[in-house]
């Protein structure tokens, strides 16, 4: 029988050289490994493996995670109740749980939705991507309007199966997410933990619900990607997302029609075209431009190959939330019950888009007129992190299915965005801000 020798460990490099290496190798490190010292390092590092494996374990199976417990109990519970009740003059309202409602959209849907005599329970992180004072302020406003909003994760699973087990919503609107093309670059974790793991945790809880709401989400017209066909039409290709966050709401819609396919969810998908208005999000161009004009310091305008104009189909705030709530009030009831699906159920994607797309360099104009300040504009090659030349919607599927017919230009819509940021931020309107 042949033995193990020392070449066998070498089976490819043979030569004596390396075998007397290797023997020393071996040596030292059996000298290491008995050393007490070393012992101690190695525990370590076995401790630290088993930690990492551990929060490995919590990333994949959300009940594993913890999150700290910040609601529960008989109030809460009874404004949560409040909160999602209907108006009794209201016909065939519905109550509606929507992520992210200290967010942008978010806010201006739960409005709009309460404002009819739906029933609206909000859920928000109120994360610090962009300042959270503003998110606290946009919960202000829809508490004094009776709305209550739960301060969690969509991805801690008990807080979730809790809400649905004190109300039983009829409607989930998805909002909540980790938004920005560009800030993916920076932190593509938070991309997976909201748009993914927090995606698929929300909809484990509307699969289990009895009954199953129906779902409605952002997606976006980031899926586009390098599309060069236009306008954008759903029955595109998407197949070519150029950021990360264009990938996560791409993978955000096939998930979803895994879960219409296999439990019946009834599932809508809105793909929304650089939303702007009052209440915006301030890491957005046309609210960071505003800012930075207003204090005198430069902005940075992208330009694309040749030096083409960056564009997009800007689209003003009151007709997304329009084109949420035709999506809420059409998205069909889900089929599955326990878990099982009982039947086919709809699965819709639109677009939510202007069809007038504006280069960004109009866009700034537009600021300055309205602002009455000249802006300090750099212009630069764009750097090639996750933005694309252009965007424009088709939106026929959505006018026929939803009524949806968007009726702000961006003249307007920004004349109205600037009135709320000058009134907001405590400007007067020569510019000074009286704060
Ligand atoms: O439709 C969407 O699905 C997405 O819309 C939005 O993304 P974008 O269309 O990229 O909007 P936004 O950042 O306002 O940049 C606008 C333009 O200004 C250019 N831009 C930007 C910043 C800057 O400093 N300079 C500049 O020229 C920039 O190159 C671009 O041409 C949402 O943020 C995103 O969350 C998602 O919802």
């Amino acid at each position: 029988m042949r033995s193990i020798e020392d070449h066998d460990l070498f089976p490819s490099t043979p030569g004596k050289v390396k075998i007397e290496r290797t023997n020393m190798l071996n040596r030292q490190f059996y000298r290491c490994f008995a050393s007490t010292s070393t012992m101690f390092v190695w525990a370590l590092f076995l401790i630290a493996l088993t930690a990492s494996y551990l929060s490995f374990q919590s990333f994949v199976d959300p009940k594993n995670r913890h999150y700290p417990i910040s609601w529960g109990g008989l109030n809460w519970e009874k404004q949560v109740r409040t909160s999602a009740q209907i108006r009794e003059s209201r016909q065939r309202g519905m109550s509606v749980l929507v992520t992210g409602a200290a967010g942008f959209v978010g806010s201006h849907v739960s409005l709009a939705l309460k404002k009819r005599g739906d029933g609206v329970v909000g859920l928000d992180n109120f994360n610090d991507y962009y300042d959270p004072s503003l998110k606290r302020a946009r919960k202000s406003l829809l508490n004094e309007n009776g709305i209550f909003v739960v301060e969690g994760d969509i991805n801690d699973a008990r807080l979730l199966a809790k809400l649905f087990d004190v109300v039983a919503f009829s409607h989930v609107m998805h909002l909540a997410a980790q938004a920005g093309v560009r800030y993916a670059m920076k932190n593509p974790g938070s991309y997976i933990h909201s748009n993914i793991a927090g995606l698929v945790t929300l909809l484990e809880t509307c699969k289990a619900a009895v009954p199953q709401p129906s779902f409605v989400w952002a997606s976006s017209s980031s899926v586009y990607g390098l599309n060069e066909k236009v306008p954008f039409s759903e029955s595109d290709q998407t197949d070519q997302p150029a950021s990360l966050y264009a990938a996560t709401k791409k993978s955000g819609e096939e998930i979803t029609h895994t879960y219409n396919h296999i439990y019946g969810l009834s599932v809508t998908g809105l793909r929304f075209f650089t939303v702007y208005g009052p209440w915006g999000r301030p890491d957005m161009a046309y609210f960071s431009f505003t800012r930075n004009i207003l204090q005198g310091k430069p902005i940075t305008v992208y330009r694309g190959k040749n030096r083409a104009d960056l564009a997009r189909d800007f689209t003003f705030i009151d007709d997304i939330v329009k084109g949420c709530l035709g999506s809420l009030d059409t998205s069909g009831k889900s089929t599955g019950t326990g878990g099982k699906k009982r039947g086919p159920a709809p699965y819709r994607i639109f677009n939510l888009g202007n069809t007038s797309p504006v280069t960004v360099p109009t866009l700034v104009s537009i600021l300055e007129r309205h602002l009455k300040v000249k802006a300090k504009k750099n212009f630069v090659d764009m750097p090639g992190n996750g933005d694309v030349p252009f965007t424009h919607a088709n939106i026929s599927l959505a006018r026929s299915e939803l009524g949806y017919k968007p009726s702000t230009d961006l003249q307007t819509g920004l004349k109205k965005f600037v009135k709320w940021y000058l009134s907001y931020y405590g400007y007067h309107h020569n510019g000074k801000s009286v704060n």
